[in-house]
């Protein structure tokens, strides 16, 4: 068994721009050609990232969409490209699935953007499986908007708030204290025995606490995935033995398939101690896989250009410990799923390149790269059998 470890860090949302096919993806019927979440925040203020730039990030920003971002272009010191998707979906498992070795074959099952959003015998099947007489909502909604405008209403009828976006998504919002979280879960688990077998890629349990006017969604978010199709870098490194940890919600994403430790948290600071003790403590031949969220969750959907700017400098932080900790013959990839461009309209996912930043091998420019070519690396690092139809760049 090799003594070599790799970490594998998924920056939720953080694109960088320049997706051949974003024309074809949607923000409120407006293309998404030319959103650039990094870019267009570093255009907002610089940002100060000089752990992720040495290794490469600006460099991979012009390379993967022409532009300059302020404050960011050191001379790249890592592994660096820029990576693009093939999956026909601009959400969080299509991104980590391909990733991990395995583009997502199918379309999607999406709703329209009318109310109702759900046809009518769905809605009428979450209702009997919440025993409930009916479920509010049913339209598209950012989460933390329809919580504040419906909370009230679902407090009076005790009825699920349910939601969509521009994801395959099933969202089921209800307060944690009234509805209770067990029994949000068991209907979550029961909405995604229906909805799968209809390509909705999850359903998504989205408690609240609070009182009208102060409605606030708790850490106890558990998302429903559809099984991946085919074996993943996980379950790879699994079936060869391998000690494989997920942090954050990798664990969600992959179906809870080949996973031997779960490292959970309330936040990405408790993630950021996981991934750390990590670094000292998990054994050769390893995998870590890691998903940092709040990018995404908590500022690219609020459109909060500001949080994002900090976040990213926060978590640049957490990449010097990281490395600062790493072994020769670690290898660690910083990467993103899909983008969330803060100063874009509407309040979904941007599709755009990803960067591709690595440290263990010294600099070397991987150009412009596929997702699925990150799992291939890794696999290839870690001396495990090829993983999809990725090429190693290493
Ligand atoms: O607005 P909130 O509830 O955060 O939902 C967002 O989170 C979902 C999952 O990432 C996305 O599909 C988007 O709808
Ligand atoms: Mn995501
Ligand atoms: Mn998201």
């Amino acid at each position: 068994m090799t003594d070599r470890r790799a970490f594998l860090i998924v920056m939720d949302s953080v694109g960088i721009g320049g997706a051949p096919d974003a024309a074809g993806f949607f923000n409120d019927d407006r293309p998404d050609t030319g959103a650039n979440t990094v870019a267009h925040i570093a255009q907002t203020r610089p940002l100060a990232l000089p752990h992720l730039d040495a290794l490469g990030l600006g460099a991979a920003i012009r390379l993967a969409s022409g532009a300059v971002a302020p404050g960011l272009g050191a001379v790249p010191q890592g592994i660096w490209g820029a990576a693009t998707e093939v999956s026909r979906g601009k959400d969080t498992p299509s991104g980590h699935w391909e990733i991990a070795g395995v583009p997502v074959p199918w379309d999607w099952h999406y709703f329209p953007n009318t109310r109702p959003a759900f046809p009518a015998e769905w809605s009428e099947s979450i209702a009997r499986a919440a025993g409930t007489d009916g479920i509010l909502g049913n339209e598209h909604a950012s989460g933390t908007e329809i919580v504040a405008r419906l909370g009230a209403e679902h407090l009076r009828l005790g009825w699920p708030i349910c939601y969509t976006s521009a994801d395959s998504v099933l969202q089921i919002a209800v307060h944690e204290g009234v509805f209770g979280l067990e029994r949000l879960y068991r209907l979550c688990e029961d909405v995604a025995a229906m909805v799968h077998p209809m390509r909705v890629g999850r359903v998504i349990a989205r408690p609240f606490l609070g009182a009208e006017g102060s409605f606030a969604r708790t850490p106890n978010r558990r998302d429903y995935a559809i099984a991946p199709p085919g074996p993943t870098l996980l379950d790879i490194a699994q079936q060869a033995g391998r000690e494989t940890h997920a942090v954050g919600k990798i664990g969600d994403i992959f179906s809870h398939r080949g996973i031997s430790q779960l490292h959970k948290g309330k936040s990405d600071a408790d993630l950021a101690g996981h991934l750390l003790a990590l670094a000292d403590e998990a054994r050769p031949g390893s995998l870590t896989f890691a998903n940092f969220v709040e990018f995404d969750s908590l500022y690219g959907h609020r459109r909060d250009v500001a949080g994002y700017a900090a976040a990213l400098e926060w978590f640049d932080g957490v990449a010097g410990a990281l490395i600062a900790r790493l072994r020769p013959g670690d290898l660690a990839i910083f990467t993103a799923d899909h983008g969330n461009d803060p100063t874009w309209g509407g309040t979904d996912h941007t599709r755009e390149r990803v960067p591709v930043l690595g440290w263990g091998y010294g600099a070397r420019a991987v150009g412009k790269v596929g997702f699925a070519d990150i799992g291939a690396s890794v696999a290839v690092h870690l001396g495990l059998p090829a993983v999809g139809p990725g090429r190693s760049f290493l």
